[in-house]
């Protein structure tokens, strides 16, 4: 947390220093106040006014250094959170795929928003006002230790032990904390579950069910709150105590230094000013280290997300795919109880088009994630051009294949933007890629052309227009290697039908398409198909060969038969 605390170096020192500057004036006050008791029983006029003016001239000076720090510290905390969050986002946008997709999307959004805002109430904020009391307190302390050196003592032990306590109950309040943290990430992601659920929920007659579960998070979240703010406040209490302690015993012991006849009267009053500089900033000190401290597992959480990453270790560049893609004795499982691909073995040639079939749950969709290394297969061998798959590095794969998922993320702009994805492409090319992808009839169509706004998430198109823009997103990227995963889901067979055929005509693009639409008029066009069935490649070819072997692949086609009737 120290590296986003001292980014702003400068801003952070001139902070800081306007803390330093109104805790000395915070002690001066004191000084103030005996002067003019002084000057008042010196019974010289001239003696009181000039007193009074100095105390004027004091209490503008404290207003002026009050201002200037409203003006100062925002301003230093507007820089700090921004550079923060900005930070924060970069490291989760540039996370691989296969890692981001480990965690909750809700539990960065938690981050950036509730664990940001506790930062800065409870860390940014308190380490200024932790600066402030500190220095009046040492001040305060310098000011008795010059007034009476015993009395300095006496309050010096009583501090100890005043700061020794709370740190027994830091670690406490810091787990109190973390618990409460991870409650409001997880009503963030039911929230969000539930209310991108919205329309389930209402056609399902269940939003008696959507009700109960957030009650139930809700109440668990504010059942962490309460036992959070019990805990601080009952520590707060005590660190309460040990500051009144501070400031009733010194009390009593300059009372009896005054009895004694070793300080005098205006010395005793100039320490009773002191020691609300002594105990109140002791005790708001204690708490704010125990607020300070609170933070920890926040800290850890976002050191955890902002650590570097080690560099990706590949020992192999691949600047253009040039032959071919092969799976060798492919196992991969998501557990180790149960292999989603068992000895896969397949070839995809360059130019090649391929259609992936088989039953839902046969491990199609695997094979592409496998493809796109989101994940390691646990054996087997897979080499692109000759060269180990794994050790190609990771940003000329995702250059050489596009994949394209059935839910298409559509950024609130225009349609070309969404099309080129901010890159300027020239106009026939992105007609070009328009026509292919089907697009040209809905883009005349439009008032604005390419231009039309096409709303938030792409709500102004259809699930099949949507599809159809992200074809020609990847057809404009020129990639080596299209993978489909049922991205032609949403669109009517004559649609899917016209664009997969301009899809199987580009000659030196390699296709693979993940199909559930075992229609002859579509499957004709790709060179093979791979027949899977529990994780295995049981049947391969093109598809007359397929159809006449009256295998696995002949009862798809059958069965999709008797369903179209
Ligand atoms: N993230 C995951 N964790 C654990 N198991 C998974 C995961 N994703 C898929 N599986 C399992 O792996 C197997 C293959 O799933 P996969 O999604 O590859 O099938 P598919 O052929 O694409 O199915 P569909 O046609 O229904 O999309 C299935 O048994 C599935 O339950």
């Amino acid at each position: 947390m120290r590296k986003y605390l001292l980014k702003y170096k400068l801003s952070f020192c001139l902070t800081g220093f306007i803390c330093v500057l109104q805790g000395l004036l915070n002690v001066m006050m004191a000084f103030m106040l005996a002067n003019c008791i002084d000057a008042a029983s010196s019974g010289s006029f001239k003696r009181f006014i000039t007193a009074l003016l100095i105390y004027a001239v004091y209490i503008l000076g404290m207003t002026g250094i009050d201002i200037l720090q409203k003006i100062i510290k925002p301003i230093y905390i507007r820089k700090t959170m921004t550079y923060l969050k900005k930070d924060i986002f970069q490291h989760i946008l540039s996370k691989d795929i296969r890692s981001f997709s480990e965690e909750n999307s809700a539990k960065y959004i938690s981050i950036l928003t509730n664990d940001i805002g506790m930062i800065e109430s409870d860390y940014i904020e308190n380490v200024f006002n932790f600066i402030w009391q500190v220095t009046t307190f040492l001040l305060a302390i310098v000011s008795v230790v010059y007034i009476n050196y015993k009395l300095a003592i006496a309050i010096f032990i009583v501090s100890i032990i005043g700061f020794y306590l709370p740190q027994r109950f830091r670690s406490l309040l810091s787990k109190r904390k973390a618990v409460y943290s991870t409650s409001l990430e997880m009503l963030t992601a039911k929230t969000k579950d539930l209310l991108s659920g919205f329309e389930v929920i209402h056609n399902f007659n269940i939003a008696w069910k959507a009700n109960e579960l957030y009650d139930d998070i809700n109440m668990d979240v504010e059942r962490k709150k309460q036992n959070f703010s019990i805990v601080s406040g009952v520590i707060n209490s005590l660190t309460n105590f040990l500051g009144t302690c501070m400031f009733v015993l010194p009390m009593i012991v300059g009372g009896y230094f005054v009895y004694l006849g070793t300080i005098t009267v205006g010395s005793l009053i100039a320490l009773i000013q002191l020691m609300n500089n002594l105990a109140g900033p002791l005790s708001q000190s204690l708490q704010l280290v125990n607020r300070i401290n609170s933070i920890g597992s926040i800290t850890e959480k976002i050191h955890e997300l902002t650590k570097e990453e080690p560099e990706e270790t590949f020992t192999h560049r691949l600047p253009v795919f040039e032959n071919e893609l092969s799976l060798e004795h492919l196992n991969f499982g998501y557990t180790k109880e149960k292999l989603a691909l068992e000895d896969v073995n397949l070839r995809f040639e360059k130019g090649k088009k391929y259609a992936l079939v088989g039953a839902s749950g046969s491990g199609k969709s695997t094979l592409l994630r496998v493809l796109l290394r989101y994940y390691k297969p646990d054996s087997g061998d897979i080499l692109i051009d000759g060269l180990p798959y794994e050790q190609v590095k990771l940003e000329d794969i995702y250059k050489q294949i596009t994949f394209i998922q059935q839910n298409v993320f559509m950024f609130d702009g225009t349609l070309k933007e969404n099309i080129g994805l901010y890159q300027d492409y020239s106009e026939d090319k992105l007609n070009e890629a328009c026509k292919i992808a089907g697009l040209s009839e809905l883009v005349k169509g439009l008032p604005n052309g390419l231009e039309e706004s096409i709303g938030e998430a792409g709500n102004k198109l259809s699930g099949g227009e949507r599809q159809r823009v992200s074809i020609a997103r990847a057809i404009l990227r020129g990639s080596s290697f299209i993978l489909l995963d049922e991205t032609t889901s949403a669109l009517d067979n004559k649609i899917a039908y016209s664009i997969e055929k301009s899809l199987c005509d580009l000659e030196q693009m390699t296709l693979i398409v993940v199909t559930h639409k075992i229609m002859e008029d579509i499957l004709k066009h790709y060179d093979e198909i791979i027949v899977m069935k529990s994780g295995r490649v049981i049947e391969q070819g093109p598809y007359d060969e397929l159809y006449e072997k009256k295998g696995y692949f002949y009862s798809l086609c059958n069965v999709e038969e008797t369903y179209e009737l």
